[in-house]
C-alpha cells in the first residue's frame, strides 16, 4: 500500500467512527469510502445496529461484502449521516465530486444527511476549486450540444470513456469532464451549467459538507467548518 493509500485507509477508518448505534447512514463512493465501509462492516459485526443507503452499485457491492445492512429511500427519506469522498476541497469545504462517476446519487444521498463528512487523503485539500475536471452528468440524447454551450462557459469539455465506449453511470447518463482550472465563484458555474438543458447534475457539491477528515502523514485531521474572512471572499473575486 502507497502512501496515499495509507492516508484513505486511516481518513476512512477515522470516518466511520462518527457513526453511531441506530443511525441511517449515507454510504459514498471511492477509494476511501471503501476503508470506511470496511471499518463500518467491523462495528456492525461488534453489535451496532445501522443501515446504509448505497450512493453507488459500486458501494453497495462493498457494503454487502463487509455486512454492512442496506436500505433504500423507499424505506427512509432521512439520513443521519452521510460519509463521502472528494476530488477536490476548498476552505469553505466546497467539494469537486465524481472522479468515480457516481455524482448524482452521491448528491441525492449527501443532500438528504443531517450531517455530511466528506473524508479525503490531504492530496484532495485546494486552495481554488478547478484543477480537477469538474464532472457533469448529462443524458445522452444531444450531449453533443451541451458540450458546445459549456465550452462557451471557458472550458474543453472531454467525454468520459471507458475504453473506446462513451462512459455511462448507474443512471444511464454519460459524463463530460470540464477543465476550469480556476472556478472563483463556485455557486455560479454550479447555476449556469444546471440552466442547460440536458444537464442533469454537476459534481460542485457547495455549502453540503460540515466536517472534513483528511488523512495526512502526521495522523488524521479532522477539520471543521470556519467563515471564510472577508479578505478570503474578496481574494477570491479578484
Ligand atoms: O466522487 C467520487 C466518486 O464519484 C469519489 O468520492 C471521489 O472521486 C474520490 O474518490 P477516491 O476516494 O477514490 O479518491
Amino acid at each position: 500500500m502507497d502512501n496515499q493509500d495509507m492516508k484513505k485507509k486511516a481518513a476512512g477508518e477515522k470516518a466511520a467512527e462518527f457513526v453511531k448505534d441506530g443511525m441511517v447512514v449515507g454510504l459514498g463512493s471511492g477509494s476511501t469510502m471503501y476503508w470506511a465501509i470496511k471499518k463500518l462492516g467491523d462495528l456492525v459485526k461488534e453489535g451496532i445496529s445501522i443501515k446504509g443507503i448505497p450512493s453507488s452499485v459500486r458501494t453497495a457491492d462493498w457494503a454487502k461484502e463487509f455486512g454492512v445492512p442496506l436500505t433504500d429511500f423507499s424505506e427512509v427519506q432521512r439520513i443521519d449521516l452521510a460519509i463521502d469522498g472528494a476530488d477536490e476541497i476548498d476552505p469553505a469545504f466546497g467539494c469537486i465530486k465524481g472522479g468515480g462517476g457516481s455524482l448524482l446519487r452521491e448528491k441525492i444521498v449527501d443532500a438528504a444527511a443531517d450531517q455530511f463528512i466528506v473524508v479525503a487523503d490531504d492530496s484532495k485539500l485546494v486552495s481554488v476549486l478547478g484543477q480537477f475536471p469538474l464532472p457533469v452528468e448529462v443524458v445522452p440524447f444531444g450531449y453533443e450540444v451541451v458540450k458546445e454551450q459549456i465550452a462557451g462557459l471557458g472550458c474543453e469539455p472531454v467525454l468520459r470513456m471507458k475504453g473506446d465506449q462513451p462512459f455511462i453511470t448507474d443512471n444511464q447518463n454519460v459524463i463530460l469532464d470540464c477543465s476550469f482550472l480556476e472556478i472563483k465563484d463556485p455557486q455560479k458555474l454550479h447555476d449556469q451549467l444546471k440552466s442547460l438543458i440536458g444537464v442533469v447534475e454537476t459534481g460542485l457539491f457547495i455549502h453540503m459538507a460540515d466536517i472534513v477528515v483528511a488523512g495526512r502523514s502526521t495522523g488524521v485531521e479532522i477539520l471543521k467548518k470556519r467563515k471564510v474572512t472577508k479578505n478570503e471572499a474578496a481574494r477570491k473575486n479578484d
